[in-house]
């Protein structure tokens, strides 16, 4: 009988700490991503999603543990430039310059790819086409992070999302879920921080917990009218 071994995980968090301010932010996590799967985070204010992503994403370094990249530390010099050139970031400040039209900034990005002609399409697809010729300065917040999205479809296989949903309508959502649900199919990983809802089917969660424990809720504290 030939037993095989499990595939190494594409993206492994081998017992991870990160201290910020010299207090442990993160503690001891343990997290294995494969090719098209999806991990999303959650946790109170302040409980440490974006620390996890600016982690994996190298902008800081893990206290303890290490972050492997197949199999290979992705704080050693040689990986890390081959490793960041797979990472897509979104977060809630924008990379998005008003000196370009909307379609040029998407075009930009794909340059940097070495791609071309997914621009147009993947803004049409998040419903901008007829703003493609406008500058950024015209958009909404809503429509500025559709921008983005359309950016992300360009793609890198790693994509780090953080607070991706906020300012989307629900339309907006549901285009959010489903290029995260192609990009998984192609064997994409994503990583998810995030308050609200989003259906990702088949995800695995990671709930941080609280780093100031409160030993009062708000709703504790009006029940015994501390407040008001
Ligand atoms: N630049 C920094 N220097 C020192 N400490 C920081 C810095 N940025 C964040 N922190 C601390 O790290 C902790 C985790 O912050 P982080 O931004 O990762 O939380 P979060 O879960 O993303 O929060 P939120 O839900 O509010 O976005 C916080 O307690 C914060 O005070």
């Amino acid at each position: 009988m030939c037993i095989r071994k499990p595939p190494f995980p594409r993206l492994l968090l081998n017992n991870v700490s990160c201290m910020r301010n010299a207090q442990h932010v993160l503690r001891h996590v343990n997290v294995s991503l494969h090719n098209g799967s999806a991990l999303v985070l959650t946790g109170a204010n302040g409980s440490g999603k974006t620390t996890f992503l600016c982690m994996l994403a190298g902008f800081s370094r893990p206290s303890a543990g290490e972050i492997l990249w197949n199999g290979h530390n992705i704080q050693d010099s040689g990986i890390f430039h081959q490793y960041k050139l797979k990472l897509n970031w979104l977060s809630l400040k924008d990379a998005i310059t008003d000196r370009f039209t909307v379609l040029e900034n998407v075009q930009w990005f794909e340059l940097l790819e070495g791609k071309y002609g997914k621009a147009l399409p993947a803004l049409e697809l998040m419903g901008l086409g007829r703003l493609a010729k406008e500058k950024p300065k015209m958009l909404s917040m809503g429509q500025r992070k559709r921008v983005q999205l359309a950016m992300l479809i360009v793609d890198r296989p790693i994509w780090l999302l953080d607070e991706p949903s906020v300012a989307l309508d629900d339309e907006g959502v549901k285009l959010l879920e489903y290029i995260i649900s192609e990009h998984r199919k192609n064997g994409g990983i994503v990583i998810v921080a995030t308050h609200l809802p989003i259906e990702i089917h088949d995800s695995m969660l990671l709930r941080l917990p609280p780093r100031f424990p409160r030993r009062m809720t708000f709703f504790d504290m009006l029940d015994r009218s501390y407040i008001m």
